[in-house]
């Protein structure tokens, strides 16, 4: 997946539709729009095809109106351009961009392939799979292309989830981002924004960038971000939360273990805890600023008195791991959310234990964030980011190398610290930090190594 612009809205087609809509209510017309994006597709083809033939495939709507402009623009500037028909547009600022094209047109059962393939047959309108001809036709037409760009969305990529498709190495988004341009599998290929200068409102965005800033001068340890970790069977977990709430900003972290151990990093609080009361004896604390349950916790009797005394605790709450699962359906009952903030970082197994989400990847996270009060930080290939509010984050760029073992406990304790020392926005800080922590680790990463990539972080937000 590619670097996505940060920040930017992600709409629904219907709420896409809405805003056109709004834009021809101001006075423009259909037409000028559908040249805007052929101007921007045109663009972004004659960049990336440098000098080789080009097929477009136009399809009979809006999108293949798109298409049909852009072999216009792309032939003006002297490119070698061909168009294979899917059949007569039915699309009214379509049929007229089809009568100004005056180049070759084949149909596409009979047309040859190009190097450069541009798919244009359909975009946020796709309402079926296509019929076998067309979709023999596609296949032979893709597999001898060397570059496939698609046209707003790969064809038959469902807009709303991501699902389906086909597969492209380059997608221009028209106008906005759609879900389907960040969820999904890999097949809508490095993702362009084409600005169509269409005033959007949405509370979907891909993930801002974080405004991080040094501690205060009258800082001390603790109003930094005073933490506790509570560890539990598997030591590392914890170990690894910790550790990455220390680089990432917190000021005093404490880990409650099971057992006396000891180790690096030497900055790191050690409490022997030997049981739920001895918990609650260390949560009796006004100056904690939030507390991480769940990484390496474990399910058993002694897990579900820990997480018990936690919830019971005034503090605001990271809840992880194994303590979602013991909170299940419950979650939201349990939680409560009226006197403190709580985040949940579930990933997709942890979710569907607690939530029965419905629709793509985003509207269930959104409503499970409402449901349960609680931000939900819902990971993944794309990481969706939801507060009750309703307003929701997309990390969608993250490296694949992040699925593996640690990964989420160094997240959830990256939650933590931005929550202890006070960020407005701790799970969007952190979302981000663990990202280019990942990035600037690179392949083969493990989890460890990506703690001691966080400081720099702290220091240099726009790196
Ligand atoms: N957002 C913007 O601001 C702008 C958006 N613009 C562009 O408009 C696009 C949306 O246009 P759209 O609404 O016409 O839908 P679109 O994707 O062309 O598909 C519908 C057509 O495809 C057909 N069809 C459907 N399924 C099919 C199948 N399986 N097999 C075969 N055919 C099938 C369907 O036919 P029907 O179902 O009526 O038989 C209908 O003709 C949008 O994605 C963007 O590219 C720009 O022009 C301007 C600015
Ligand atoms: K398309």
């Amino acid at each position: 997946m590619s670097r996505l612009p940060a920040g930017a809205p992600i709409v629904t087609a219907a709420q896409m539709r809405a805003a056109e809509e709004a834009v021809f209510a101001g006075g423009a017309t259909p037409l000028a729009l559908m040249e805007r994006a052929g101007v921007a597709v045109a663009r972004q083809v004659a960049r990336l095809a440098a000098g080789r033939p080009i097929l477009v495939l136009a399809g009979t709507g809006g999108n293949g109106g798109d298409g049909y402009a852009a072999a216009r623009l792309l032939r003006e500037a002297g490119c070698d351009v061909r168009v294979a028909s899917l059949g007569p547009p039915t699309h009214p600022a379509a049929m007229t961009m089809a009568a100004r094209w005056t180049g070759p047109t084949w149909p596409l059962a009979s047309a040859a392939s190009a190097p450069v393939v541009v798919d244009a047959l359909l975009g946020i309108g796709a309402a079926r799979p296509f019929a076998a001809e067309p979709a023999a036709a596609l296949d032979r037409l893709l597999a001898l292309a060397d570059l496939r760009i698609a046209v707003d969305l790969p064809s038959g990529r469902d807009p709303g989830t991501g699902e389906g498709g086909i597969q492209a190495d380059v997608t221009i988004a028209l106008g906005a981002l759609k879900p389907a341009h960040v969820l999904g599998d890999d097949r809508a290929g490095h993702v362009l924004l084409a600005d169509l200068s269409i005033p959007l409102a949405s509370d979907w965005s891909t993930l801002s960038r974080p405004t991080l800033r040094p501690p205060r001068r009258e800082a001390t340890k603790f109003t930094r971000g005073k933490l506790v970790v509570v560890g539990g069977a598997m030591a590392g977990a914890g170990v690894l939360a910790a550790s990455a709430a220390l680089h990432g900003g917190a000021g005093y972290v404490i880990l409650a273990e099971p057992e006396r151990r000891d180790g690096a990093p030497h900055a790191l609080v050690r409490r022997h805890v030997a049981d739920a009361s001895a918990l609650a004896t260390l949560l009796a604390d006004d100056g904690i600023g939030a507390v991480l349950v769940g990484p390496g916790l474990g399910r058993d009797e002694a897990a579900q008195a820990q997480l018990a005394v936690v919830l019971a605790s005034p503090h605001d709450l990271v809840i992880d791991g194994d303590a979602l699962t013991l909170l299940g359906r419950e979650v939201g009952a349990r939680i409560g959310t009226d006197r403190r903030r709580v985040f949940l970082t579930p990933h997709g197994g942890e979710f569907s234990r607690m939530f029965t989400g419905h629709g793509s990847k985003i509207a269930a996270t959104a409503g499970a964030a409402a449901a349960s009060g609680a931000t939900v930080i819902h990971k993944g290939p794309a990481t969706v980011i939801a507060d009750p509010s309703g307003r929701v984050q997309v990390a969608a760029d993250a490296s694949s190398w992040l699925a593996s073992a640690g990964t989420g406990d160094v997240l959830a304790g990256l939650v933590a610290a931005r929550l202890a020392a006070g960020d407005e926005h701790p799970a969007e800080t952190a979302v981000w930090l663990h990202g280019r922590a990942a990035a600037r680790v690179g392949a083969g990463l493990i989890a460890d190594a990506m703690i001691p990539a966080l400081s720099p972080l702290l220091d240099r937000p726009s790196t």
